[in-house]
């Protein structure tokens, strides 16, 4: 049996009036893997994301997920079906504290008439839940978990932010230069948690324009460049000026689609 992508995308077209975002791109993630996507500022990186997602509709292509033909119309959908995204400007409630993070819009409810008629939250539950992921991924350096978020360090938020997508992705987990806003330290430690979430089996989908980054902790990198899927290389192939060289149209992309041992596209 060949390695089966966990999601592809063909054809993707996004148009915002005259303005282009996507034109006929192509995508695919497969089990295991740190696929990187880079690209220059309005390739349309995040415009592919966002359509993974279910943050924007396209236009014109398909997306499958395990094969399925699928269309997500938010990104609550696309949660549902086990696809998680930390964004870039981390999504969390700063006032609210890390258990309550990372159940937002997910929260149990007792079990009962107190959860199910008066809504009552089972915050043990949730606490001990929270408590359990941050340990797993050693990231409970933080005193309590009961702690607000607003008293957490940028790189501690980033961390809930991943153990959050971590802890309910089913299908793969989509991080938007999770080391953007991030010091060396921080920055260190965010690549090592993409280490550990992919030593447990879930593919990550990373955007970076980090390059040290990205030849550090990906698998595959996915070249976009005028609003398409312009090559994929492996970072053991190519230099990160030839990765730069490709993505500025400086130098020739390589003929064939970089692809995991195994895998086959049909
Ligand atoms: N909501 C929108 N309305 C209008 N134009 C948009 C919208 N979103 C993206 N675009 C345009 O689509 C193109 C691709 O944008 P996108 O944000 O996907 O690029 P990117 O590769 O992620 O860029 P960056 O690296 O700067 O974040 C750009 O020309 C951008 O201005």
């Amino acid at each position: 049996m060949s390695l089966q992508p966990v999601m592809t995308g063909r054809g993707l077209t996004k148009r915002y009036g005259r303005v282009t975002a996507m034109d006929g791109a192509d995508f695919e993630v497969f089990p295991g893997e740190v696929l990187a996507i880079i690209g220059d500022n309005g390739a349309g990186k995040s415009t592919l994301v966002k359509a993974l997602c279910g943050a924007v509709q396209i236009d014109e292509g398909e997306i499958r997920l395990d094969g399925e033909a699928i269309s997500f119309s938010s990104p609550m959908e696309a949660r549902d079906a086990g696809i998680e995204t930390v964004y870039q400007n981390l999504a969390l409630s700063p006032a609210l504290s890390i258990a309550d993070n990372m159940f937002l819009g997910r929260e149990i409810y007792k079990d009962g008439i107190a959860g199910s008629v008066f809504r009552m939250l089972d915050k043990k539950q949730m606490r001990d839940f929270a408590r359990d992921k941050l340990t797993e991924l050693g990231l409970m350096t933080v005193q309590s978990i009961t702690q607000a978020v607003e008293t957490l360090s940028g790189g501690q938020r980033q961390g809930v932010a991943v153990a959050r997508a971590a802890a309910f992705a089913t299908k793969f987990v989509i991080m938007d230069e999770p080391t953007a806003a991030l010091g060396v330290k921080e920055s260190r430690r965010v690549l090592e948690l993409i280490q550990d979430v992919k030593s447990r089996g879930m593919p990550i989908v990373l955007i970076s324009h980090n390059m040290p980054h990205v030849f550090e902790v990906a698998d595959r990198i996915h070249i976009h460049r005028l609003s398409r899927r312009h090559a994929v290389i492996r970072p053991k192939d190519f230099s990160m000026s030839d990765a730069v060289a490709i993505m500025t149209g400086a130098m020739e992309p390589p003929a064939d689609i970089a692809l995991p041992e195994g895998a086959v596209l049909n």
